[in-house]
């Protein structure tokens, strides 16, 4: 399976209706703090513009709604991954990306056969607070070299100046929210994100 190398995550579907007709390719609809029906009503919002733009959608953390509206794609933490049903994610058909933040994760997580596996924080986050000190570079290349050909993704502090440096230490995506987000452009900041991704899209 091969990811886009551009990763976008936000927080509602009023983001993905904003973001995702100019090209975006991957995005994760990342809520907290919401009421269930809410969050069932955006899931449904985001799946109907991603279908009609091409774009995959993936859902964290919650995996039984997806279930229920046919989504094909989830995002799990660990503590998520702790108490999610793995076998009915499977025979639902979702593909599964997991969080790591070490070594102990790491095993946890490829145990768990993931379709994709996410390090981070690379670089400092004003997202949520963290536990974890930035991985840096290195630490990416070396995951890299564990996992294989399963597809790394960078996430934690991500810039567009910041690209080059993660796709040339080994990941195949670069996952990004406040850069985006937060800017005081975000449809330009979009926009600079997918020409400064495109050259790292991989064969196959
Ligand atoms: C691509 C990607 N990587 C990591 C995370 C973080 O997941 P998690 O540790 O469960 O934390 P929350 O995002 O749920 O706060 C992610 N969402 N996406
Ligand atoms: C949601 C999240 N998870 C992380 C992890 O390391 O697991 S870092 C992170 C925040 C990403 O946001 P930004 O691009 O604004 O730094
Ligand atoms: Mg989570």
């Amino acid at each position: 399976m091969r990811l886009d190398p551009f990763y976008l995550i936000v927080d509602s579907a009023a983001w993905i209706e904003r973001l995702v007709p100019l090209g975006v390719k991957l995005v994760q609809l990342r809520i907290k703090e919401r009421a269930l029906p809410d969050i069932r009503a955006d899931i449904r919002r985001a799946k109907a513009v991603c279908a009609a733009h091409a774009c995959q959608l993936i859902v964290n953390d919650y995996w039984q709604l997806a279930i229920e509206e046919g989504c094909d794609f989830i995002h799990l933490g660990q503590e998520d991954l702790a108490t999610a049903d793995l076998s009915a994610i499977r025979e639902a058909g979702l593909k599964l990306g997991l969080s790591t933040h070490d070594e102990a994760e790491l095993a946890t997580a490829l145990a768990a056969r993931p379709d994709y596996i996410a390090l981070g924080p690379i670089y400092p986050t004003i997202l949520k607070v963290m536990p974890w000190a930035p991985q840096g570079l290195d630490r990416l290349r070396d995951w890299k070299s564990r996992i294989g050909s399963l597809p790394l993704v960078a996430i934690g502090g991500l810039t567009v100046e910041r690209i080059a440096g993660v796709f040339e230490n080994g990941a195949d995506s670069a996952a990004v929210v406040t850069d985006i987000t937060r800017n005081p452009d975000p449809e330009q900041r979009t926009l600079a994100w997918i020409g400064a991704t495109r050259s790292f899209h991989r064969e196959g």
